[in-house]
């Protein structure tokens, strides 16, 4: 599958809008009435104590999920236990109930005889290692081949919350499809794999790809909100703000733990001015998108439609990923799999 630069984007219609709790009069963007980034003095100015301000980021659960963003092994452990018993016990425990994949590969692999198989991935901490620098999120040449070879052979998506050509870039290769945006920006199947008129895309002819972007009326909105990201997260000290088009992620990895409620609050008093859009956590990375009903699942499930396979009751589909937003596909994996069960 050959991927075109500079498709235009799909303007979804009606039913879809109506699918993505999109309000179908809604009007072209225009900025709320004085949408600033909020002023704030020196760092040390900001209060620390549950007081103010700090109050509606706190209590809204924000702090809590960054701290227990991207955790340890320790960590994870220590949460086990809650208190009784050793860490290790209670993850060895918790293992029981949720075996790793890798030490389940017969099973895995007897599972899959005889059935139609369709691929995930995510991108980072899963095809590449989590680094301090998401610019330098590469790829092995190892993992890059593995994956080659086995889209030769299935269906295989690649499924990110890094906006899509950027992921794209990474992975280099040409024969996946790729879903950006937390899936918010989809390059399809060939059209002709579908049988009927599909409401959800574009028609286009036979050998042509579909671009499916279901937020494409929050691109301004996104984009101020980055510019005001920027500027108000300019003075903490390891913060950055990605640009992943249908989302704003802020980084904070490199900030010094002491700064992440500041983090948190800048960001939140930013969302306060958008009641449209939502946060979701990440590997210490806080994402700023749409609130329309569409997340990494849906966007599974799209390409599964989109592919002929979601009706099939003899597909297997494999989501591979390391993060929270990918639950949101693993609930719809394992409806998939209780199919076949
Ligand atoms: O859905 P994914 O493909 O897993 O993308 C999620 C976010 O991944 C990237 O951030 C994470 O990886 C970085 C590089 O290893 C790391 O520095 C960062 O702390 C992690 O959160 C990416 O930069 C984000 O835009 C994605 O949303």
């Amino acid at each position: 599958m050959e991927l075109k630069p500079n498709l235009t984007p799909v303007l979804t219609d009606a039913l879809t809008r109506s699918r993505l709790g999109v309000p179908s009069g809604l009007s072209p963007y225009s900025s709320p009435k004085g949408a600033t980034f909020p002023h704030h003095g020196p760092l040390l100015a900001i209060p620390r104590k549950k007081t103010g301000i700090l109050d509606d980021f706190r209590s809204s659960g924000c702090l809590d999920a960054m701290n227990s963003s991207s955790p340890t092994h320790n960590k994870v452990s220590k949460d086990l236990s809650h208190g009784v018993g050793s860490p290790d016990a209670a993850y060895s425990t918790w293992l029981l109930k949720f075996p790793s994949a890798l030490t389940s590969f017969d099973q895995i692999s007897n599972c899959a005889k005889g059935k139609r198989i369709a691929l995930f991935l995510d991108y980072d901490g899963t095809l590449s290692p989590i680094v301090d620098n998401p610019d330098c999120a590469f790829m092995s040449d190892n993992m890059r081949a593995a994956v080659k070879k086995v889209a030769e052979y299935f269906p295989t998506a690649i499924i990110s919350g890094r906006r899509r050509d950027k992921v794209y870039e990474f992975v280099g290769l040409s024969d996946l499809y790729y879903a950006g945006s937390h899936g918010m920006d989809i390059i399809g199947p060939p059209r002709q794999s579908i049988s009927g008129d599909h409401p959800d895309s574009e028609k286009q002819g036979v050998g042509e790809l579909n671009l499916f972007q279901p937020a494409a009326e929050f691109l301004p909105m996104i984009d101020e909100v980055l510019g005001l990201l920027k500027e108000c997260t300019k003075d903490i000290e390891g913060a950055t703000v990605e640009n992943n088009k249908f989302c704003a992620s802020v980084h904070y990895r490199n900030v010094d733990k002491e700064s992440w409620p500041i983090v948190g609050q800048r960001v939140y008093d930013v969302m306060k001015q958008y009641p449209r859009l939502r946060l979701t956590h990440g590997r210490k990375v806080l994402e700023v998108r749409p609130v329309i009903d569409w997340d990494k699942g849906k966007a599974v499930t799209f390409l599964l439609e989109s592919l002929g396979l979601d009706n099939c009751d003899d597909l297997l589909a494999i989501y591979v990923g390391d993060d929270r937003t990918d639950e949101d596909a693993f609930k719809v994996i394992i409806i998939i799999i209780n199919r076949l069960l």
